[in-house]
């Protein structure tokens, strides 16, 4: 698919999400989480857009700063060209059913005490999707839409396989008619037979009702699968965007490349091929000046600790934010 003919559905420009974790005194310092730290990117109608990244980069602090669960810091989030991040409560309410998102823990997110149907009978009320006439005949399209017999609207969550409620998390983002579903991790907790499963639903979804994803996932082979294009996130940053193919088959971003190689495989040259990063991940409460990833990249100079490096263009869909790789382009030596 061709994104760059399109305009964006969502446009995240410079977001920041600083988290503040105690009050100053004259003994301890005020500590600020950076855990989203001016991202920006633009996801395209129609697409499948992941991102990428270890544990506590901020994968799901940007979900949720789209969303405005958490309030963004400073940045904006545009949607159809709606800057979001200024709506009053009542605009975001009614916005907030053109973007939906399905966590990881279906569960958690569902109401124990609530049968499939109130569940899903409250969120089209909230939301004004369709008068309560219509309403039984979408529940019975949303249950077939995911793949769950009709009689299952009158059960409660429990009773439900975690692929089941993985289901009904769908069919409640589906049933207020969503444009974009954000998916934060959202087969990460299956089995790897259900996570194909609900890979292929999802998939189908998007090419039947037009959707965009948004797809947050620490998992390279899940993400490969069902990718267009990729982010990488390392400590709050972007590191490097591209499509799905240019990433996986020609990866810039030093830390890309380390994260391509840790996938598992059974070929046993890939195995030696194994690029083992020093060190642990800086705290996001202080991190590294410069290149976020200078205290761990094997190409790293003084130039890397002092300038921060900026988001380049490899190609029309491969960008880079690395002073090494953009050396490399340029024939020369930092
Ligand atoms: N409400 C909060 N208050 C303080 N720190 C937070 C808060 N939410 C997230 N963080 C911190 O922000 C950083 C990014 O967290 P985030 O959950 O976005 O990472 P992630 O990439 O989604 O990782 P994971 O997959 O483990 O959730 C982490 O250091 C996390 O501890």
């Amino acid at each position: 698919m061709s994104v760059t003919t399109k305009l964006p559905i969502l446009e995240v420009n410079n977001l920041k999400q600083y988290f503040s974790l105690k009050k100053e005194t004259l003994l301890s310092p005020k500590q600020t989480v950076k855990a989203v730290d001016d991202i920006s990117f633009k996801l395209f109608p129609g697409e499948t857009l992941s991102i990428v990244g270890e544990s506590g980069c901020g994968k799901s602090t940007t979900g949720r700063s789209i969303l405005r669960l958490d309030e963004p810091t400073e940045g904006e989030v545009l949607f159809n060209g709606v800057n979001m991040t200024s709506l009053n409560k009542k605009e975001l309410r009614n916005m907030r059913g053109d973007i939906q998102v399905i966590f990881q823990d279906p569960y958690a997110s569902l109401n124990p005490r609530q049968t499939i149907r109130k569940m899903l009978q409250e969120a089209m009320t909230i939301q004004k999707v369709m008068p309560k006439e219509q309403m039984e005949a979408r529940l019975l399209e949303l249950m077939s839409l995911v793949g769950l017999r009709p009689e299952y609207l009158e059960r409660y969550p429990h009773e439900f396989s975690g692929g089941q409620r993985q289901r009904i998390g769908i069919a409640r983002a589906l049933c207020v008619n969503p444009k974009v579903i954000i998916c934060d991790e959202a087969v990460s907790a299956l089995d790897v037979s259900i996570q194909a499963q609900i890979i292929n639903l999802l998939k189908g979804m998007q090419r039947d009702l037009d959707l965009t994803f948004l797809f947050i996932s620490h998992d390279l082979s899940v993400v490969r699968h069902i990718s267009d294009r990729v982010i990488v996130m390392y400590l709050g940053t972007i590191v490097e965007i591209a499509d799905k193919d240019s990433l996986f088959d020609s990866p810039s971003h030093p830390y890309t490349k380390a994260l391509l190689s840790a996938i598992p495989s059974i070929d046993e040259q890939h195995k030696k091929d194994r690029i083992i990063l020093k060190g642990d991940v800086p705290s996001p409460i202080d991190p590294p000046t410069g290149c976020r990833f200078h205290t761990r990249c094997p190409f790293a100079t003084d130039h890397c600790k002092k300038e921060v490096p900026a988001l380049r263009s490899l190609s029309e869909t491969h960008q880079v934010a690395c002073h090494y790789a953009e050396s490399l382009l340029n024939g020369q030596v930092v």
